[in-house]
């Protein structure tokens, strides 16, 4: 990619969609926190954590990022590495961002919901205050657990529904499909919650169909594997239905060998809502610029393309409408400011 696209990519205003924030936890903050809160860690330094992020799939990485977690017990260590995330995303030009978090990996802890809630929500506030940065929350149900267990997490989360906007489906994805969530789904609707669930990462595509017609999910988190089902593909165009692809994510799970080797261009090509996330950015190598680049470089993608990324995360963002206007109104002009 040449130095003008470069600049372009990454400066940009985008939208993040497709962001754990607990896999932004940098090997750093989770020797500090563990420090602060007296937990121990079965690594004895920042490098040696590190060197265990050598991942072969999906589930190698969730047991790591499960045991991450673990350092998280106050709402301030929320709130930290909420800020942390934030103020990263804000330096790639990130406008918009919406968050997912996972809180039964804090309360089977013991860590309250609104310890969890309260933290994160209260770092989107301050970057809103303080430099106009939008953002939500999803609340993640981890679907190796039971329906049941994501009944009672939806229970106690009500007394917070202010504070998110959705419910997402995460963690291990085969075994795991989404039917097996029907009722706790059907409840988020009736409740008014937006819905997105993971399907099609490691999963096949049928599952990104039962997400569509089980779970009336809104957008697909990856859904790389739709192309595999070219009737699917036909109607997700269709229906407008967005996909948050994570390149790194994809290169470091082995999804696919190489990022030469990724689908995003045919995605791109069959008329799908494209957008580009960094899933976990602190275990993958890299945050919202770090993809685009990565991306760039691999595929033969142009500033047209990189104009249509930008937009699209604006199109699939839960934004009320003069919102979605300004923003997407950036996009247009940043756009007619470059002569690359
Ligand atoms: N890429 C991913 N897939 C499923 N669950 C996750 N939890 C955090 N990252 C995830
Ligand atoms: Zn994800």
């Amino acid at each position: 990619m040449n130095d003008a696209l470069r600049h372009i990519v990454q400066r940009m205003p985008k939208a993040e969609l497709h962001i754990h924030i607990e896999g932004s936890l940098e090997p750093e903050l989770i020797f500090a926190l563990a420090k602060r809160n007296n937990v121990a860690l079965a690594f004895d330094s920042v490098e040696t954590l590190r060197a265990a992020y050598a991942f072969t799939d999906l589930q190698s990485f969730l047991d790591i990022y499960y045991a991450g977690a673990s350092v998280l017990l106050t709402e301030q260590d929320f709130y930290d590495m909420t800020r942390a995330y934030l103020l990263r995303a804000q330096q790639d030009n990130v406008r918009h961002t919406e968050l997912f978090f996972d809180p039964q990996t804090h309360t089977a802890r013991g860590v309250a919901m609104d310890v969890v809630i309260n933290g994160i929500w209260r770092a989107v506030q301050d970057a809103h205050t303080e430099w106009g940065m939008t953002g939500a929350l999803i609340l993640c149900f981890l679907r190796h657990l039971s329906e049941d267990d994501a009944f009672d997490t939806l229970e106690q989360a009500m007394p917070y529904r202010d504070k998110f906007i959705g419910v997402g489906l995460d963690s291990s994805e085969l075994g795991h499909p989404p039917e097996k969530f029907a009722r706790v789904f059907a409840k988020c609707r009736q409740l008014g919650l937006h819905l997105v669930a993971h399907a099609g990462e490691e999963g096949p595509p049928a599952y990104i169909a039962s997400a569509l017609d089980v779970l009336h999910v809104e957008r697909i988190d990856h859904g790389v594997r739709c192309l595999e089902d070219a009737a699917l593909t036909a109607r997700l165009a269709r229906d407008k239905i967005p996909l948050t692809v994570c390149p790194l994510s994809n290169l470091k799970l082995r999804v696919v060998a190489q990022l030469s080797e990724h689908n995003l261009l045919q995605l791109l090509d069959a008329g799908l809502v494209v957008t580009v996330n960094s899933d976990d950015p602190a275990y993958f190598g890299g945050y919202m610029n770090d993809n685009f680049i990565a991306t760039f470089e691999a595929l033969p993608l142009t500033r047209q393309h990189a104009q249509q990324l930008a937009r699209n995360s604006f199109d699939a963002a839960f934004l009320d409408v003069p919102t979605r206007q300004r923003y997407l109104n950036e996009v247009a002009s940043f756009f007619a400011g470059q002569v690359a």
